[in-house]
């Protein structure tokens, strides 16, 4: 049989605030078995890009990343935010090991093509892009990989890659050795028919549920590009996905987690 192991994002809008970051980080350490986490921190990139007096575009959820945007990204996700997690989950007692996709060569990407948009200095995945040896032994070590939205080409570019979509490249490449859930982490409780109404979770999506989820207009903006990165998770071999709140990841194991995707 086996093992189990859970690959688990945590959302911008927690990592942007110190005492839901604390809360998460105690939850995560206490989570037993095998994990990995994943992290961005788009809204901190932000709002460095914009006191710095570079502006931020996105175009559907993706960062247009230029060179100046590259370095303030590199900075703010390599940097601040994976080695204060790291240093928050050691005083923890999680034994976690920060990494961007060029350390140990665990993620190599391709700079998203030129078409209609030039999106610039941006990482796409795909299963391959994912050392699973390297991560194995890594968890094998008994070490809790912490892994940025960093990238790299392998010819000396780093890479700004999306962070929902690293989790789900992950989460598919483990699923070959391992009986992989893959947890999507972030402020509200699930997807929600209302946004603003606490009690309109919506506790399981079908994957032939989704296009009419976004014609409807109940899912939008960032819940878009998760989604469609949830799904193909769940059709390439990951055993379970979730996307939940942040401060509720221990009940997983229990009754109840916010909005399972199903096939
Ligand atoms: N139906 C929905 N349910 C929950 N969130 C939604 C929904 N539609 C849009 N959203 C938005 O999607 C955002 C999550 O996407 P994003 O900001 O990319 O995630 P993350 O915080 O994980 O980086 C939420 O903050 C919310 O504003
Ligand atoms: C290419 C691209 O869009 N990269 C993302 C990476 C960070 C991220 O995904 O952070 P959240 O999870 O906090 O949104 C960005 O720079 O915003």
């Amino acid at each position: 049989m086996k093992k189990t192991l859970n690959v688990i994002k945590i959302g911008g809008n927690v990592i942007d605030n110190s005492e839901k970051l604390h809360q998460f980080l105690l939850d995560f350490t206490a989570l037993p078995g095998d994990k990995i986490l994943i992290h961005g921190g788009g809204k901190i990139a932000t709002e460095l890009a914009t006191s710095l007096g570079v502006e931020a575009k996105m175009v559907e959820g993706r960062r247009i990343t230029d060179i100046e945007t590259l370095r303030i990204v590199t900075m703010v996700y390599a940097g601040l935010i994976n080695k204060n997690m790291v240093a928050q989950l050691q005083a923890k007692g999680c034994n976690a090991v920060g990494l961007t996709g060029a350390d140990g060569n665990i993620i190599k990407a391709v700079k998203r093509p030129v078409k209609d948009i030039d999106y610039g200095y941006v990482g796409d995945l795909d299963e391959a892009s994912v050392s699973v040896e390297t991560l194995d032994s890594l968890l094998r070590a008994g070490l809790v990989p912490v892994i940025c939205a960093i990238t790299h080409d392998g010819q000396s570019q780093l890479l700004n890659t999306n962070a929902d979509t690293i989790a789900s490249a992950v989460a598919v490449a483990m699923a070959k050795r391992y009986d992989t859930a893959l947890i999507y982490c972030f402020e509200k409780r699930g997807v929600m028919r209302d946004v603003e109404d606490d009690r309109s979770l919506v506790a399981e999506i079908r994957m032939d549920e989704f296009d009419a989820l976004k014609a409807e207009g109940v899912v939008s903006g960032g819940m878009i590009p998760k989604l469609h990165n949830a799904f193909e998770a769940i059709k390439s071999g990951v055993s379970a996905v979730y996307i939940g709140k942040a401060d509720e990841l221990l009940q997983i194991n229990g009754s109840s987690f916010g909005t399972r995707l199903i096939k």
